[in-house]
């Protein structure tokens, strides 16, 4: 055994039996029975659903996907921003063993296509606001029967209301109680096929199966790496449901029984209102909205004694903005995850009482990781920089029809590689640094745009910042910063290089220079924030609609930008 590989440590509790479908239905069945029992509350409506209503609508849908001719060969996909029936069809697909493609709702027709080409979904589940793209697509796919409106109760001409397809394939005395998922090989069992983020090129189809799914139920009750409340309690999550992040966050949260209050779109008031009001006691952010808190002075306008926790994950989270965001919220800490979503959720956690300001956390159970050497493979040992890699029972199936690239991101062993740049501990926490695609090479030395956009965030003037190399026919590349200076703000482009000299070493200095732009085209190293598009916070300055696009165009721009 190596001792440079760490495992996480044994489980408090032995892993449950049965699939992910079958897992959630006992514990949805429990919640039921308690009276009143919130399951989903929808912040923009103040509309609920309750356990109690979840049971029955997935029961009911279940029985429906059946008697249709849904079986455990089929794939259905939903199409939907975050609402209160999102998982209505994920859950009913999950009891009877149908695999759910959860497509991203900001695609483009084309990226639609793209991943509904993998997948093959026989039915796919959309809402009012994603109808019009769905019914353009369709037309060009021919694997797909129907569409079903979640969040109408009129049928359109082509496609079908949620509640008009119950009542057509269900039987009128259906009684929920006989309703029993299905049983199957969980190990093997394809229960849910998700798209990353689509970074590095077009996004794939990552197949998760039921197993990797009963083993993040596992994490959510663990006492050490699961959330610190208690069933009937609020959390507020704001993450999209189709993204790992969202999706199996909320799952688990269906298995602990929490009051689950959505939004599916950004908004600093809503947010701090609905922490307020429903006394909630975790929330979930990513970075580009942890920066916007570190910054936001209407927070103490709210009165927040309930909340505990806020969790962050999805992106890299610079220490100084992570503290900053504590303290607004009079927290001791905030907490991080650190996952792919080949992955399935989180495999690095902050473990109960262990927070290290900057860290992501150490190795859940069931998994290992180890540190490689980017260049010769080696094992590196602790503090020592080198590439990710994970293994254990979350890591996925694979890639959707494309056994080439399954092959190029997880070895003969079963080590899943990351593309992540970092280290651990003497104690064994992780620290993420960035990604090894994004690591700017100054003179062969490794400079993180991560690092410098975290220090560069933390100067009271700047709003927000993006980090960037650009080619130097003497050194490589040298870094490069775009900036947004807050309003009625002065900076200049000295003051802004001595503030990054004044805190790194010499071979991180911003070298090539500082542009001052109005907002920044968020790219791979700010994961996430085209969800974020239509809010209040961030507004893209590209007239793209996609995320890959905007990726593509986040690079260009800075070539462009910079090479003038
Ligand atoms: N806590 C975290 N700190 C730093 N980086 C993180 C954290 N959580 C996630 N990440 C980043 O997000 C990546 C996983 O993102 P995701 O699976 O959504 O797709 P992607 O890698 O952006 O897209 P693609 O793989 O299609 O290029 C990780 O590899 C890592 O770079
Ligand atoms: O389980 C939690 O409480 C948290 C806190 S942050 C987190 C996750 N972060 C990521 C990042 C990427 C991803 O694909 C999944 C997760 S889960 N999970
Ligand atoms: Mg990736």
């Amino acid at each position: 055994m190596n001792k440079n590989i760490l495992y996480g440590p044994p489980p408090v509790h032995p892993l449950d039996d049965g699939t992910g479908g079958e897992q959630l239905y006992k514990c949805i069945s429990r919640y039921a029975q308690i009276p009143g029992c919130i399951a989903l509350t929808n912040a923009h409506t103040k509309e609920n659903i309750l356990y109690k209503d979840l049971l029955d609508l997935t029961c009911r849908l279940a029985e429906s996907l059946k008697k249709y001719g849904i079986t455990t060969d089929s794939t259905i996909a939903v199409c939907s921003e975050n609402s209160l029936q999102y998982f209505i069809p994920v859950i009913a697909a999950l009891y009877i063993g149908a695999a759910t493609a959860a497509v991203n709702n900001k695609y483009n027709e084309r990226e639609l296509i793209n991943c509904l080409n993998l997948s093959k979904p026989t039915l796919i589940f959309c809402s009012t606001e994603t109808w019009p793209k769905v019914r353009q697509v369709k037309e060009k796919l021919n694997f797909t029967k129907k569409v079903i409106i979640l969040d109408n109760k009129d049928n359109s001409d082509s496609a079908q209301s949620l509640e008009d397809f119950i009542f057509d394939y269900c039987d009128k005395d259906f009684n929920v109680r006989q309703f029993k998922p299905n049983t199957f090989n969980r190990d093997e069992h394809v229960a849910l096929i998700l798209n990353s983020s689509g970074s590095s090129g077009l996004p794939k189809g990552v197949m998760l199966t039921h197993k990797n799914l009963a083993v993040r139920f596992s994490h959510c009750k663990d006492p050490v790496f699961g959330n610190q409340i208690s069933p009937g309690t609020a959390i507020l999550t704001v993450i999209p449901f189709h993204h790992g992040f969202g999706m199996f966050t909320t799952l688990g949260y269906f298995t602990c029984g929490f009051q689950i209050v959505l939004m599916h779109t950004f908004e600093e008031h809503l947010f701090l209102q609905s922490l307020q009001d429903y006394k909630v006691q975790s929330t979930l952010l990513v970075p580009t909205l942890m920066t916007f808190f570190a910054k936001s002075p209407l927070v103490d306008k709210f009165y927040l004694p309930h909340l505990q926790e806020i969790a962050s994950g999805g992106a890299p989270l610079s220490r100084e903005i992570g503290q900053a965001v504590a303290q607004r919220f009079k927290l001791k800490s905030i907490r991080q995850g650190y996952g792919l979503t080949e992955t399935t959720s989180a495999i690095l956690l902050t473990p109960e009482g262990e927070t290290v300001p900057g860290s992501t956390g150490k190795v859940v159970p069931f998994f290992a990781a180890k540190v490689v050497d980017n260049a010769t493979g080696r094992i590196l040992g602790p503090n020592q920089v080198g590439e990710l890699c994970f293994k254990g029972d979350m890591n996925m199936k694979g890639y959707c029809n494309d056994i080439e690239a399954t092959n190029a991101i997880i070895d003969k062993e079963g080590w899943l590689h990351s593309g992540d740049l970092g280290y651990y501990n003497e104690n064994e926490h992780f620290f993420i640094i960035d990604r090894i695609k994004s690591v700017i090479k100054y003179k062969g030395y490794q400079v993180a745009p991560a690092e410098l956009e975290g220090i560069l965030l933390t100067h009271p003037s700047i709003m927000d910042a993006g980090v960037t190399g650009i080619p130097d026919e003497q050194a490589g590349e040298v870094p490069a910063a775009c900036v947004v200076v807050k309003p009625g703000r002065n900076l200049t482009e000295e003051n802004v290089i001595n503030y990054v000299s004044s805190q790194v070493s010499s071979t991180k200095r911003l070298r090539g220079g500082v542009r001052f732009i109005d907002n920044i085209p968020k790219g791979s190293t700010v994961c996430l924030p085209w969800y974020y598009e239509n809010s209040t916070v961030y507004i893209s300055n590209t007239n793209k609609d996609s995320p890959s696009e905007q990726n593509q165009m986040m690079k260009n721009y800075n070539l462009v930008d910079f090479s003038i």
